[in-house]
C-alpha cells in the first residue's frame, strides 16, 4: 500500500492565503452563467428578495408592538382605528414572511436544476480533458491522483462556490439593511455585531485548509480503495479472487485504509467543532449583552417597546447573518481550494497532436526507425536502444524476443502512443512528430495483446475499429469474415447485435480466443489503413485458428505493411522479415532461412519451440 506522501504539484498550494477565498470565484460564475443564464438571473433575483425582507419583517414587527401598545392606551373612540391598522400591519408582515419563504423555496429550486446541469457539464469537461490525453499521462500516478481528485470533489464545487457567494450577497444586504436601522440604537451595537464573529471564522478557515490539505496527502490511499472495490466488487475478478481467497485479504486491506482515513478525520472534525464551540460561545454571551443593554435602554424609556422587540430581532438575526457571511466566506476559501484542483487537472499541458502533415514526401519508402532510443518517463534505464529499422509498403515484419525485451514499445512509439527519446521515426519519409493526428490514425490499424473488451454490442466491439462506421452493420460482418469473427456470430441468436459481457442484461461472455477473433476483426474494420499491426493477436487461439487466421492475414494485406508480434514460430517464419530483440536492442534480423542459417538466438528458439511439438 502507497504510503501518505505530499503530491508534487503545488498550484493548490498558491490557493491558500486568504486571496484564495476569490481565487476562482469569477471563473465559478462564469461557468454557472454559461450553464443556464435564465437559471443564474433567477437565483440572483431570489437572493436580493431574500437579503432584503427580513429588515423589512423586523422593521413591521416594531410598528406591530407600538400600534398595540397605542390601542391599549387609546380612548374608546379611537381604539377601534388604532386596532384595525394593528391588524393590517399584521397582515402584511405575514405576506412578507410568505414572500421570504417564496424566495428561499425559488432558491433551493434554483440550485437543485443547476446542481444537475452543473455537475454534468463538469463532468463531461473532465471526461473531454481526459480525451486530449497522452497515454504516458495515464501511466504516471501523479496525474492520476489528480484525475480522481477532480472528478471525486471537483464537479460539486462550482455551484458551492456559487450558492455561497449569493448566500453572501444575501447576507450581506439583510446585514446592511439591520446594521443601517441598528444604527439608529448605536453604531457601537453594530461594530459589536461584526467583531464578534470573527474568531469563530478565523478558526473556521484554518480547520478549512487542513482538510484540504488532507484531501490532497490522502489521494493514494483513496486511489487504492477505489481499486481494491474495483477488484472485489467486479466479475471479471471474481474468478480469482474466489480460487485464490483473495477477498477476506483485500477487504482487510480496504478495512486498514478506511479506519486509518477515519483516524484522521476524526480528529479533525473533533478538532474543528470544539473550537467552534468556544469561539461560538463569544458570540453568544455577545448577543445577551447586547440583549441586557437594549432591554436597559428600554426600562430607561430611551426607546418604545415596538423598537426594543426590534434592537432584539435585529441583533439576533443580525448576528446570524454575520456568521453566516463569514461561514460563507470560509466555506468559499474551501471551495477555491477544491477547485483549484479541478483547473489543476483541466490545464494540464499536452503536447502532441501539433503536426499537420497528411501525406509524405516518399510514400515508397514506408517505416524508417533512425537510431531510435527510448526510455519511459521516469524509468532510469532505457527500453530501446539505437533501433534502426525499415519495412517497404508490402513487407511484412516479425518481432520476436523474450517477455520485456521492447516489442510492444516498439509499436508504441510507431503508433505514436510514446514519442522516441532521441533518433527519429519517419513515415513516407516524414517524421511521425509531423503528420496530422487523424491522418496517422487512418493510415494505421492495430491490436494489442490487452485490447479492450467493450461491454457493448459484439458488432460494435468490431465497429469500435473504426468510429465512421462504428454502427455500420454491412463493415461488421465485412471485418468479421476476414477477422474470423462470422463462425462465433453464426451460432448467437441476436448475431451481431448480440450485447458482449456481464454488465448488462443479456449479456454473453466469449472465450478468451474468441475475444481475439473479435479483436481482429477490429482490426480489419480499418480498410483504409495500410499498415496493420497485430500484438499477440493469436496467443489464445487454437493451433488450427491461427492457422488459418494468418493464411486470412497474409491475403488481406497483401500490398500493405504488416507487422506482428508473435511467441509462436511457425506464425513468425511466415514474415519477410524477422527482428529480434534483446534488452531493447535488435541483435538479429533477416528472413527465416537467412536466421535459421545464421544458427543464432532465433535459430536455437525455433528449434526449441519445434523440439516441444515434435
Ligand atoms: N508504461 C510503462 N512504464 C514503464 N515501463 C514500462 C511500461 N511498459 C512497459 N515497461 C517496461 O518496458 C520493458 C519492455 O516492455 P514491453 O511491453 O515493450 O515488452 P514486450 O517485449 O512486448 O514483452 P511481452 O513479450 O511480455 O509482451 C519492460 O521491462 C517493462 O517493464
Amino acid at each position: 500500500m502507497s504510503s501518505l506522501r505530499r503530491p508534487t504539484n503545488t498550484k493548490p498550494e498558491l490557493a491558500r492565503g486568504f486571496a484564495g477565498v476569490f481565487a476562482y470565484s469569477t471563473r465559478a460564475l462564469e461557468l454557472v452563467w454559461t450553464t443556464s443564464r435564465p437559471l443564474t438571473i433567477a437565483f440572483g433575483l431570489m437572493t436580493l428578495i431574500a437579503g432584503a425582507l427580513p429588515a423589512a419583517v423586523a422593521y413591521v414587527g416594531a410598528l406591530i408592538v407600538d400600534a398595540v401598545v397605542a390601542a391599549i392606551q387609546a380612548t374608546p373612540s379611537t381604539r377601534e382605528a388604532l386596532t384595525q391598522h394593528a391588524l393590517w400591519l399584521v397582515a402584511g408582515e405575514g405576506a412578507l414572511v410568505a414572500a421570504i419563504a417564496g424566495a428561499q423555496r425559488g432558491l433551493n429550486l434554483c440550485q437543485s436544476l443547476l446542481r444537475a446541469q452543473l455537475g454534468q457539464r463538469v463532468n463531461v469537461m473532465i471526461l473531454e480533458k481526459a480525451l486530449t490525453l497522452e497515454l504516458s499521462h495515464f501511466e504516471n500516478s501523479d496525474f492520476y491522483d489528480k484525475l480522481t481528485r477532480a472528478r471525486r470533489e471537483a464537479s460539486s464545487r462550482p455551484l458551492s462556490l456559487v450558492t455561497r457567494t449569493f448566500g453572501l450577497a444575501q447576507n450581506a444586504i439583510s446585514l446592511l439593511s439591520f446594521g443601517s436601522l441598528l444604527l439608529h440604537f448605536s453604531p457601537w451595537a453594530v461594530a459589536l455585531l461584526i467583531l464578534a464573529g470573527l474568531p469563530a471564522f478565523l478558526a473556521e478557515t484554518k480547520f478549512s485548509g487542513d482538510k484540504f490539505r488532507l484531501f490532497l496527502w490522502r489521494s493514494p490511499e483513496t486511489r487504492m480503495q477505489l481499486y481494491l472495490e474495483t477488484v472485489l466488487a467486479r466479475e471479471d475478478h471474481a474468478k480469482e479472487v474466489k480460487l485464490f481467497g483473495l477477498g477476506p485479504l483485500f477487504l482487510d486491506r480496504y478495512r486498514k485504509i478506511f479506519n486509518k482515513l477515519y483516524h484522521e478525520d476524526r480528529n479533525l472534525t473533533i478538532r474543528r467543532d470544539t473550537w467552534g464551540f468556544f469561539l461560538g460561545l463569544i458570540a453568544t454571551v455577545t448577543l445577551y449583552g447586547a440583549y441586557a443593554w437594549i432591554a436597559l435602554s428600554a426600562i430607561a424609556t430611551r426607546i418604545t417597546l415596538g423598537q426594543m422587540t426590534m434592537y432584539l430581532m435585529l441583533f439576533r438575526q443580525g448576528q446570524a447573518a454575520v456568521s453566516a457571511i463569514l461561514s460563507a466566506v470560509g466555506g468559499m476559501y474551501e471551495d477555491n481550494l477544491y477547485l483549484s484542483t479541478l483547473y489543476d487537472y483541466l490545464e494540464t499541458p499536452v503536447n502532441g497532436g501539433k503536426g499537420v502533415a497528411v501525406h509524405g514526401p516518399k510514400p515508397e519508402d514506408g517505416i524508417r526507425f533512425e537510431k531510435v532510443s527510448f526510455t519511459y518517463p521516469g524509468a532510469e534505464q532505457p527500453t530501446l536502444i539505437d533501433i534502426d529499422l525499415h519495412i517497404r509498403p508490402g513487407e511484412s515484419l516479425a518481432l520476436v524476443g523474450e517477455n520485456g525485451s521492447g516489442k510492444t514499445t516498439l509499436i508504441k512509439l510507431l503508433t505514436r502512443l510514446y514519442a522516441p527519446t532521441s533518433g527519429r521515426i519517419l513515415l513516407d519519409g516524414q517524421d511521425l512528430q509531423e503528420w496530422d493526428e487523424a491522418a496517422l490514425r487512418d493510415r494505421i490499424g492495430v491490436i494489442f495483446q490487452d485490447f479492450t473488451r467493450y461491454q457493448l454490442l459484439l458488432g460494435e466491439n468490431i465497429g469500435a475499429g473504426d468510429v465512421r462506421h462504428f454502427e455500420d452493420e454491412e463493415r461488421w460482418r465485412d471485418a468479421g469474415e476476414k477477422g474470423m469473427a462470422a463462425p462465433i456470430v453464426e451460432t448467437l441468436p441476436a448475431g451481431y447485435r448480440t450485447p458482449l459481457g456481464k454488465w448488462f442484461n443479456d449479456g454473453r461472455e466469449l472465450s478468451g480466443g474468441q475475444w481475439q477473433k473479435i479483436a481482429l476483426s477490429r482490426a480489419f474494420m480499418r480498410s483504409r489503413a495500410d499498415i496493420l499491426v497485430l500484438d499477440e493477436p493469436t496467443s489464445a487461439m487454437d493451433a488450427s485458428a491461427e492457422a488459418t487466421v494468418f493464411e486470412h492475414f497474409r491475403t488481406l494485406t497483401r500490398g500493405r505493411i504488416a507487422i506482428l508480434i508473435s511467441h509462436r514460430f511457425s506464425t513468425v517464419r511466415m514474415a519477410d522479415q524477422i527482428v529480434v530483440i534483446e534488452n531493447g536492442r535488435i541483435i538479429e534480423r533477416g528472413g527465416h532461412d537467412e536466421l535459421m542459417q545464421l544458427n543464432g538466438h532465433y535459430s536455437h528458439l525455433f528449434s526449441l519451440q519445434a523440439k516441444g511439438y515434435r
